[in-house]
């Protein structure tokens, strides 16, 4: 862990010094070079050592691909696990998210390894990058980059959490993106008045639910391809998770409770790193609740805390133990629960999960 905290504080440091603003879209980073602009959590073009993990002069260090790779879900907590898992004294994270094996796979195998932490042979390497559980080609890939290197292939982390919860912050954060006026939130007054649009629009194009998830999936391709519709379909976990089963065994995922994460970070993580078959480093002892925040940071060294950016936690906050529910009228949560409950007890069966949270959401009103 000592080794871990000097590393965080040199890039603390140097992102420290490099910053010299902060915008919404991103950090505007001044090097030797022209200043460069970065997306939040977007990869330097010309990435440094120090920004993207230990110095290469630290000895026996190779860049290597991931052994952990983190596909999903945007906007579940992604962050806040990769944030997590940093601490861990055998694992290096790349600090931004390299978007290889869907955006950028035609740049090639040394490319991906330039936006990847320097590591030793008795470390885990570790990157995450949302949009790989969504993006249809990217388990043919990695299964290709993986053959090519003579490697086995990498276990992947899902976090999952309450599809609404995900819609609402994926939506919030496209609204403060693009402006109220301006992208494909711009039609819209508010979030309700996107789920009224968008479940009439599904209506049109798919089969209810209720004939079967399967009869669904069938339109899912249509329904991905008008990219204002994603911030519901993007919840339908089971369907692009079942994509990825056909490629890896089921025992290669690691489903994490996003949900449960914002809770009780240390359970779940304890949990995470034993399915990873890492020793567990991080647990319940390692957190602190922020008030100020509503959220929880990670301590180290005794006195220091590390929370995340501001960037995170705009749409949810921890009260007592839960998650505070956005504000939506009880037609649209019945609605949208009524849309998601067929898909989460599908992503019961093929997780084969007790998942916890799932069962929560699928009783959240046991009356209905
Ligand atoms: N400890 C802690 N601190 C701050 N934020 C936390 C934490 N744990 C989980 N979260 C929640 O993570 C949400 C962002 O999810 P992701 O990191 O997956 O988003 S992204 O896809 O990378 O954009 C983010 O969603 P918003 O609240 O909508 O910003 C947070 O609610």
């Amino acid at each position: 862990m000592r080794r871990k905290i000097v590393g965080a504080i040199i890039t603390v440091s140097a992102i420290t010094f490099a910053i010299l603003g902060y915008s919404n879209m991103g950090y505007t980073v001044k090097s030797s070079n022209p200043v460069i602009k970065v997306a939040v959590d977007g990869c330097l073009r010309t990435p440094t050592s120090t920004m993207l993990g230990y110095s290469p002069t630290r000895k026996g260090v190779r860049k290597r691909l991931p052994h952990i790779i983190g596909i999903g879900s945007k906007k579940c907590g992604t962050g806040a696990f990769r944030h997590f898992l940093r601490f861990h004294s055998k694992v290096q994270v790349s600090l931004c998210e390299p978007h290889f094996f869907d955006d950028s796979y035609n740049k090639g195998t040394e490319y991906y390894k330039s936006l990847l932490p320097w590591s030793n042979t008795s470390e885990y390497t570790f990157e995450k990058t949302p949009k790989y559980i969504v993006t249809g080609g990217v388990p043919k890939r990695i299964i290709s980059t993986y053959e090519k290197e003579g490697l086995p292939t990498p276990k992947f982390v899902l976090v999952v959490c309450d599809p609404v919860q995900r819609a609402f912050s994926d939506f919030s954060k496209a609204k403060r993106n693009t402006g109220y006026k301006t992208g494909v939130v711009g039609q819209f007054q508010n979030f309700e008045e996107y789920v009224e649009y968008a479940l009439n629009k599904i209506r049109t194009l798919a089969p209810p639910v209720t004939e079967g998830v399967h009869a669904f999936y069938s339109h899912m391709k249509e329904l991905e391809s008008k990219i204002e519709l994603r911030f519901l379909t993007r919840g339908i976990y089971s369907y692009f998770l079942e994509n990825w089963y056909q490629y890896f065994p089921r025992k290669d995922f690691v489903i994490v409770d996003g949900d449960r994460l914002l809770t009780e970070p240390g359970e779940v993580m304890v949990k995470a790193q034993e399915q990873l078959g890492l020793e567990v480093e991080i647990g319940p002892e390692n957190f602190i609740f922020n008030r100020e925040k509503g959220f929880y940071c990670i301590k180290y060294n005794n006195t220091n805390t590390s929370c995340l950016s501001p960037a995170k936690g705009r749409t949810r906050t921890v009260k007592n133990g839960t998650v505070l529910q956005p504000k939506l009228s009880k037609e649209t949560r019945r609605r949208l629960d009524e849309f998601y409950r067929p898909f989460l007890e599908r992503f019961t069966h093929v997780t084969s999960a007790k998942a916890n949270w799932v069962q929560r959401l699928l009783h959240i009103d046991p009356s209905r």
